[in-house]
């Protein structure tokens, strides 16, 4: 069995490169444009939704098949075609440039896969089960969908700015490391959920952290 190393990638701006424009290309742009990465497509037929991205200049659009050359420069690339040749030759010539690639026909001839994946804002939880079975890894996304507050997405933005905020103003490690233990200790997220939570202004903010800081 394959154990992948699940690991959060920063694609903002990122020149990502899909081959094939069906179904299982349209899931795999929708996951690298939601990511800010910029995506071109090289396929001879594109789905609607892939076609008005297209349209609305939100992914370049090669209308062509595949050819030697075209991974160049890419920082990861999808081979997400019908043919099971046509992917492989995608997955040797991405090898050969040292550049991830995923291979939707046949996950081993790559080496990285796509997880389902649950967003609440800051939040993101992805599931995987080693390609054992999509299905049931879209099942257990869809449990976390039900159990995850929508509150998680104003809760991390508060905690972000708390953060950043005790980062900026606080030099000494210990206490600023006291400070940010005490933040996972507020009862913020359940607040948020219940409707009782008073947004904290800026002052409000430096308030807690001086009162912290000398507690
Ligand atoms: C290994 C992996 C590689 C990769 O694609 O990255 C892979 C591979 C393959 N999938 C196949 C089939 C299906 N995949 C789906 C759906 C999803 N597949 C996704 C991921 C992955 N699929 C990676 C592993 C994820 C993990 O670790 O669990 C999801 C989670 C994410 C996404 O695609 O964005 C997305 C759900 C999105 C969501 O719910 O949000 C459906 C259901 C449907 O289409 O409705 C079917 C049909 C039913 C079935 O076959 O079970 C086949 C057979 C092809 C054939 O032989 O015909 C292969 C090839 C192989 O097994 O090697
Ligand atoms: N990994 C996954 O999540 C899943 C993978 N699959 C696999 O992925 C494959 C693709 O699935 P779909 O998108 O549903 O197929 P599809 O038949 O809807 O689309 C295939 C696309 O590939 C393009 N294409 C074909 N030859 C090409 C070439 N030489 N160069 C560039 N583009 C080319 C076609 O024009 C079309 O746009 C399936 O054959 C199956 O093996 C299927 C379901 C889920």
């Amino acid at each position: 069995m394959t154990r992948y190393l699940p690991i959060m990638l920063d694609c903002e701006g990122q020149h990502c490169v899909v081959i094939g424009g069906g179904v299982v290309a349209e899931r795999k742009v929708s996951g690298l444009l939601e990511a800010g990465a910029a995506v071109k497509v090289i396929s001879p037929s594109l789905t609607d939704p892939l076609d008005s991205l297209a349209e609305k200049g939100l992914l370049i659009w090669m209308d062509r098949t595949y050819a030697p050359g075209d991974l160049r420069g890419a920082f990861l690339v999808y081979a997400a075609t019908n043919d099971r040749a046509v992917n492989e030759d995608v997955a040797r010539e991405s090898r050969r440039l040292g550049i991830h690639v995923n291979v939707a026909s046949h996950a081993e001839a790559g080496n990285f896969i796509t997880p389902g994946v649950v967003r609440r804002g800051r939040l993101t939880v992805a599931v995987s089960t080693s390609g054992a079975g999509p299905l049931a890894a879209t099942k257990i996304k869809n449990v976390l969908e039900k159990a995850l507050d929508a509150a998680y997405e104003p809760y991390l933005d508060f905690v972000h700015a708390m953060r950043t905020r005790i980062k900026e103003k606080e030099p000494s490690a210990e206490v600023r490391g006291r400070l940010l233990r005490k933040l996972g200790t507020l009862d913020v997220l359940n607040e948020m959920s219940n409707g009782t939570f008073i947004a904290w202004s800026p002052e409000d903010m430096d308030a807690w952290i001086a009162q912290q800081r000398v507690e």
